[in-house]
Protein backbone atom coordinates (compact mmCIF):
# COMPACT_ATOMS: atom_id res chain seq x y z
CA UNK A 1 0.00 0.00 0.00
CA UNK A 2 1.24 3.31 -0.78
CA UNK A 3 1.05 5.89 2.07
CA UNK A 4 -0.79 9.73 1.62
CA UNK A 5 3.09 11.53 2.61
CA UNK A 6 3.94 14.44 0.97
CA UNK A 7 2.50 12.61 -2.13
CA UNK A 8 -1.12 13.38 -0.24
CA UNK A 9 -2.58 10.20 -2.08
CA UNK A 10 -5.34 9.78 0.27
CA UNK A 11 -5.79 5.85 0.94
CA UNK A 12 -8.28 4.74 3.19
CA UNK A 13 -7.17 1.72 5.68
CA UNK A 14 -8.70 -0.84 3.06
CA UNK A 15 -7.09 0.76 -0.02
CA UNK A 16 -4.47 -1.70 -1.61
CA UNK A 17 -4.98 0.39 -4.97
CA UNK A 18 -5.79 -2.55 -7.08
CA UNK A 19 -8.30 -2.60 -9.82
CA UNK A 20 -9.15 -6.16 -11.37
CA UNK A 21 -11.26 -7.67 -14.42
CA UNK A 22 -12.36 -10.96 -14.32
CA UNK A 23 -13.50 -12.48 -16.96
CA UNK A 24 -15.28 -9.00 -18.46
CA UNK A 25 -17.69 -9.07 -21.06
CA UNK A 26 -19.19 -5.63 -22.31
CA UNK A 27 -21.55 -4.80 -24.87
CA UNK A 28 -21.75 -2.11 -26.62
CA UNK A 29 -24.53 -1.73 -28.84
CA UNK A 30 -25.13 -4.92 -30.93
CA UNK A 31 -21.23 -5.89 -30.50
CA UNK A 32 -19.92 -7.94 -27.68
CA UNK A 33 -17.23 -4.87 -27.31
CA UNK A 34 -14.99 -6.80 -24.54
CA UNK A 35 -15.21 -10.11 -24.51
CA UNK A 36 -13.94 -12.30 -21.30
CA UNK A 37 -10.76 -9.98 -20.19
CA UNK A 38 -8.68 -10.51 -17.29
CA UNK A 39 -6.75 -8.27 -15.99
CA UNK A 40 -5.15 -6.42 -12.96
CA UNK A 41 -3.70 -2.97 -12.16
CA UNK A 42 -2.20 -1.72 -9.03
CA UNK A 43 -0.56 1.62 -7.93
CA UNK A 44 2.78 2.14 -8.50
CA UNK A 45 2.80 0.68 -12.24
CA UNK A 46 1.93 2.10 -15.68
CA UNK A 47 -0.04 0.27 -17.60
CA UNK A 48 -0.95 0.81 -21.47
CA UNK A 49 -3.77 -1.08 -23.20
CA UNK A 50 -3.07 -0.77 -26.85
CA UNK A 51 -4.73 -2.47 -29.89
CA UNK A 52 -6.37 -1.65 -33.61
CA UNK A 53 -9.06 0.80 -33.51
CA UNK A 54 -12.81 -0.75 -32.72
CA UNK A 55 -10.44 -3.52 -30.53
CA UNK A 56 -12.56 -2.50 -27.48
CA UNK A 57 -10.19 -0.69 -25.72
CA UNK A 58 -12.25 2.56 -24.97
CA UNK A 59 -14.78 0.37 -23.78
CA UNK A 60 -12.59 -1.70 -21.32
CA UNK A 61 -11.38 1.95 -19.55
CA UNK A 62 -15.21 2.43 -19.09
CA UNK A 63 -15.94 -0.35 -17.45
CA UNK A 64 -12.67 -0.46 -15.41
CA UNK A 65 -14.24 3.18 -14.24
CA UNK A 66 -17.81 1.66 -13.44
CA UNK A 67 -19.27 3.94 -16.25
CA UNK A 68 -20.51 0.67 -17.80
CA UNK A 69 -23.04 -2.44 -17.11
CA UNK A 70 -21.26 -5.55 -17.82
CA UNK A 71 -22.63 -8.36 -19.61
CA UNK A 72 -20.68 -10.98 -17.45
CA UNK A 73 -17.67 -10.87 -15.31
CA UNK A 74 -16.74 -9.08 -12.73
CA UNK A 75 -14.45 -5.62 -11.86
CA UNK A 76 -13.33 -5.37 -8.21
CA UNK A 77 -11.68 -2.33 -6.64
CA UNK A 78 -9.83 -2.84 -3.58
CA UNK A 79 -10.69 -6.39 -3.54
CA UNK A 80 -14.82 -4.91 -3.29
CA UNK A 81 -16.72 -5.65 -6.90
CA UNK A 82 -16.89 -1.81 -8.31
CA UNK A 83 -20.74 -1.82 -8.38
CA UNK A 84 -21.16 -1.96 -4.50
CA UNK A 85 -18.51 1.37 -4.15
CA UNK A 86 -20.85 4.62 -3.86
CA UNK A 87 -20.34 6.87 -6.70
CA UNK A 88 -18.08 9.57 -4.25
CA UNK A 89 -15.90 6.76 -2.80
CA UNK A 90 -15.25 5.41 -6.47
CA UNK A 91 -14.50 8.24 -8.59
CA UNK A 92 -11.91 9.43 -5.48
CA UNK A 93 -10.33 6.79 -5.84
CA UNK A 94 -10.54 6.23 -9.53
CA UNK A 95 -10.27 9.34 -11.56
CA UNK A 96 -10.35 9.72 -15.18
CA UNK A 97 -8.54 11.93 -18.01
CA UNK A 98 -10.46 12.06 -21.80
CA UNK A 99 -8.08 12.98 -24.51
CA UNK A 100 -9.66 16.50 -24.81
CA UNK A 101 -10.89 17.52 -21.85
CA UNK A 102 -13.50 20.04 -22.02
CA UNK A 103 -12.43 22.48 -19.46
CA UNK A 104 -15.10 25.83 -18.54
CA UNK A 105 -13.57 28.19 -20.67
CA UNK A 106 -13.64 31.41 -18.62
CA UNK A 107 -12.88 29.53 -15.13
CA UNK A 108 -9.63 29.98 -13.59
CA UNK A 109 -6.87 27.55 -13.92
CA UNK A 110 -6.10 27.42 -10.36
CA UNK A 111 -10.35 27.61 -9.95
CA UNK A 112 -10.29 24.58 -12.40
CA UNK A 113 -7.72 22.76 -10.12
CA UNK A 114 -9.66 23.22 -7.14
CA UNK A 115 -12.54 21.77 -8.87
CA UNK A 116 -10.72 18.28 -8.64
CA UNK A 117 -11.10 18.42 -4.84
CA UNK A 118 -14.73 18.22 -4.89
CA UNK A 119 -15.59 15.70 -7.22
CA UNK A 120 -18.25 13.69 -5.96
CA UNK A 121 -18.87 15.70 -2.72
CA UNK A 122 -20.12 19.06 -4.20
CA UNK A 123 -23.27 18.84 -5.12
CA UNK A 124 -24.56 20.75 -8.67
CA UNK A 125 -20.67 21.71 -9.15
CA UNK A 126 -21.30 24.88 -6.62
CA UNK A 127 -22.62 23.65 -3.36
CA UNK A 128 -19.61 22.15 -0.86
CA UNK A 129 -21.32 19.62 1.37
CA UNK A 130 -18.48 20.37 3.44
CA UNK A 131 -16.06 22.60 4.38
CA UNK A 132 -12.54 23.64 2.77
CA UNK A 133 -9.55 22.55 4.34
CA UNK A 134 -6.11 23.23 4.87
CA UNK A 135 -5.73 19.77 3.13
CA UNK A 136 -7.61 20.90 0.06
CA UNK A 137 -5.68 23.83 -0.23
CA UNK A 138 -2.10 21.90 -0.16
CA UNK A 139 -3.59 19.35 -2.88
CA UNK A 140 -4.34 22.07 -5.29
CA UNK A 141 -0.94 23.59 -4.74
CA UNK A 142 0.82 20.50 -4.99
CA UNK A 143 -1.34 19.58 -8.11
CA UNK A 144 -0.32 22.58 -9.48
CA UNK A 145 3.58 22.47 -8.63
CA UNK A 146 3.83 18.94 -9.89
CA UNK A 147 1.95 19.87 -12.98
CA UNK A 148 4.09 22.75 -13.75
CA UNK A 149 0.76 24.69 -14.29
CA UNK A 150 1.03 27.43 -11.15
CA UNK A 151 3.15 29.63 -13.13
CA UNK A 152 -0.65 30.15 -15.42
CA UNK A 153 -2.30 29.40 -12.20
CA UNK A 154 -4.35 33.35 -12.57
CA UNK A 155 -4.88 32.13 -16.70
CA UNK A 156 -8.47 31.43 -18.00
CA UNK A 157 -8.44 28.24 -19.91
CA UNK A 158 -9.63 30.56 -22.84
CA UNK A 159 -5.76 31.59 -22.70
CA UNK A 160 -4.42 28.28 -22.43
CA UNK A 161 -2.96 25.75 -25.46
CA UNK A 162 -4.45 22.26 -25.65
CA UNK A 163 -1.54 21.50 -24.27
CA UNK A 164 -1.67 23.81 -21.32
CA UNK A 165 -5.05 22.69 -21.37
CA UNK A 166 -3.99 19.60 -21.12
CA UNK A 167 -1.44 19.75 -18.10
CA UNK A 168 -4.36 21.46 -16.14
CA UNK A 169 -6.81 18.37 -16.61
CA UNK A 170 -4.22 16.65 -15.21
CA UNK A 171 -3.79 18.62 -12.16
CA UNK A 172 -7.83 18.79 -11.30
CA UNK A 173 -7.32 14.87 -11.62
CA UNK A 174 -4.34 14.75 -9.29
CA UNK A 175 -5.89 17.23 -7.06
CA UNK A 176 -8.67 14.86 -6.26
CA UNK A 177 -5.46 11.90 -4.54
CA UNK A 178 -6.74 8.79 -6.89
CA UNK A 179 -5.27 5.75 -6.04
CA UNK A 180 -5.19 4.92 -9.96
CA UNK A 181 -5.37 7.62 -12.97
CA UNK A 182 -7.27 6.06 -16.54
CA UNK A 183 -6.64 7.87 -19.58
CA UNK A 184 -7.96 7.65 -22.89
CA UNK A 185 -5.66 8.48 -25.31
CA UNK A 186 -4.42 11.51 -23.95
CA UNK A 187 -1.82 12.30 -26.10
CA UNK A 188 -4.25 12.27 -29.39
CA UNK A 189 -4.14 16.21 -29.57
CA UNK A 190 -0.37 16.78 -28.28
CA UNK A 191 2.77 18.15 -30.43
CA UNK A 192 5.53 16.08 -29.56
CA UNK A 193 7.29 17.83 -26.94
CA UNK A 194 4.00 18.11 -24.94
CA UNK A 195 3.26 14.28 -25.59
CA UNK A 196 6.80 13.77 -24.09
CA UNK A 197 5.92 16.26 -21.09
CA UNK A 198 2.28 14.60 -20.16
CA UNK A 199 4.70 10.89 -19.99
CA UNK A 200 7.10 12.32 -18.06
CA UNK A 201 4.25 13.46 -15.75
CA UNK A 202 2.89 10.18 -15.52
CA UNK A 203 6.05 8.41 -15.15
CA UNK A 204 6.83 11.01 -12.08
CA UNK A 205 3.16 10.46 -10.65
CA UNK A 206 3.35 6.41 -11.07
CA UNK A 207 6.57 6.60 -9.16
CA UNK A 208 5.20 8.41 -6.06
CA UNK A 209 2.35 5.75 -6.08
CA UNK A 210 0.06 6.76 -8.46
CA UNK A 211 -1.39 3.89 -10.99
CA UNK A 212 -1.86 4.33 -14.14
CA UNK A 213 -3.54 2.87 -17.06
CA UNK A 214 -3.48 4.64 -20.45
CA UNK A 215 -5.19 3.66 -23.68
CA UNK A 216 -2.04 4.79 -26.21
CA UNK A 217 -2.55 4.64 -30.12
CA UNK A 218 1.40 4.95 -30.50
CA UNK A 219 2.94 1.45 -29.89
CA UNK A 220 6.88 3.18 -29.32
CA UNK A 221 5.21 5.56 -26.42
CA UNK A 222 3.48 2.58 -25.20
CA UNK A 223 6.88 1.12 -25.30
CA UNK A 224 7.41 3.58 -22.01
CA UNK A 225 4.79 1.91 -19.79
CA UNK A 226 5.46 -1.01 -17.29
CA UNK A 227 3.22 -3.25 -19.06
CA UNK A 228 0.87 -3.74 -21.51
CA UNK A 229 -2.24 -5.14 -22.59
CA UNK A 230 -2.83 -6.00 -26.30
CA UNK A 231 -6.65 -5.83 -27.18
CA UNK A 232 -7.99 -7.64 -30.78
CA UNK A 233 -11.51 -8.12 -31.26
CA UNK A 234 -12.07 -7.44 -27.85
CA UNK A 235 -10.14 -10.06 -26.34
CA UNK A 236 -6.76 -9.97 -24.72
CA UNK A 237 -4.24 -11.04 -27.41
CA UNK A 238 -1.50 -10.50 -25.38
CA UNK A 239 0.29 -8.87 -21.95
CA UNK A 240 3.30 -8.75 -20.12
CA UNK A 241 6.09 -6.26 -20.48
CA UNK A 242 6.57 -4.46 -23.49
CA UNK A 243 8.93 -6.53 -24.83
CA UNK A 244 7.07 -9.55 -24.30
CA UNK A 245 4.02 -7.69 -25.84
CA UNK A 246 5.85 -5.57 -28.63
CA UNK A 247 6.64 -8.43 -30.82
CA UNK A 248 6.05 -8.63 -34.75
CA UNK A 249 4.02 -11.43 -34.14
CA UNK A 250 1.69 -10.13 -31.66
CA UNK A 251 1.48 -6.97 -33.96
CA UNK A 252 0.86 -8.47 -37.06
CA UNK A 253 -1.48 -10.71 -35.31
CA UNK A 254 -3.42 -8.01 -33.86
CA UNK A 255 -2.91 -4.84 -36.78
CA UNK A 256 -1.96 -7.29 -39.76
CA UNK A 257 1.25 -5.20 -40.45
CA UNK A 258 4.46 -6.09 -40.47
CA UNK A 259 6.92 -4.95 -38.43
CA UNK A 260 10.70 -5.16 -37.26
CA UNK A 261 11.19 -4.46 -33.52
CA UNK A 262 14.29 -3.24 -32.34
CA UNK A 263 15.88 -2.08 -29.20
CA UNK A 264 16.29 1.33 -27.86
CA UNK A 265 17.48 2.38 -24.46
CA UNK A 266 16.43 -0.70 -23.25
CA UNK A 267 12.56 -0.42 -24.86
CA UNK A 268 11.54 -2.19 -27.50
CA UNK A 269 11.38 0.44 -30.54
CA UNK A 270 8.56 -0.64 -33.32
CA UNK A 271 9.04 0.44 -36.91
CA UNK A 272 6.86 -0.36 -40.20
CA UNK A 273 8.52 -3.50 -42.53
CA UNK A 274 5.62 -2.42 -45.35
N1 LIG B 1 -22.24 3.03 -28.48
C1 LIG B 1 -21.91 2.05 -29.31
N2 LIG B 1 -22.84 1.46 -30.08
C2 LIG B 1 -22.53 0.45 -30.91
N3 LIG B 1 -21.29 -0.05 -31.03
C3 LIG B 1 -20.33 0.49 -30.32
C4 LIG B 1 -20.57 1.58 -29.41
N4 LIG B 1 -19.40 1.90 -28.81
C5 LIG B 1 -18.48 1.08 -29.32
N5 LIG B 1 -19.01 0.24 -30.22
C6 LIG B 1 -18.31 -0.82 -30.96
O1 LIG B 1 -17.59 -1.58 -30.02
C7 LIG B 1 -16.32 -1.91 -30.54
C8 LIG B 1 -15.24 -1.43 -29.62
O2 LIG B 1 -15.25 -0.01 -29.59
P1 LIG B 1 -14.19 0.83 -28.73
O3 LIG B 1 -14.51 2.26 -28.92
O4 LIG B 1 -14.15 0.29 -27.35
O5 LIG B 1 -12.83 0.45 -29.45
P2 LIG B 1 -11.42 1.15 -29.33
O6 LIG B 1 -10.41 0.05 -29.29
O7 LIG B 1 -11.41 2.13 -28.21
O8 LIG B 1 -11.35 1.89 -30.73
P3 LIG B 1 -10.57 3.21 -31.21
O9 LIG B 1 -9.12 2.89 -31.18
O10 LIG B 1 -11.06 3.39 -32.60
O11 LIG B 1 -10.96 4.34 -30.31
C9 LIG B 1 -16.25 -1.34 -31.94
O12 LIG B 1 -16.59 -2.34 -32.86
C10 LIG B 1 -17.29 -0.26 -31.91
O13 LIG B 1 -17.83 -0.05 -33.20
Amino acid sequence: MVEGGEQGREQSAEGAGLLEARGVHVRAGQTLAVRGVDATFRTGEFAAIIGPNGAGKSTLLRALLGLSGLEAGEVRLNGRPLRTWNRAERSRRLAYLAQSEPLPPETRVRDVVTLGRGAGEWRWGLLPTRPWSEADEEAVNRALDRTDTRRFEDRRVSELSGGEGQRVALARALAAGPELLLLDEPTNHLDLAYTLDLMRSLRREVEAGLGVIAVLHDLNLAARADRLLLLSRGEVLATGTPAEVLTPEHIAAAYGVRVDVTEQAGRPLVIPAD
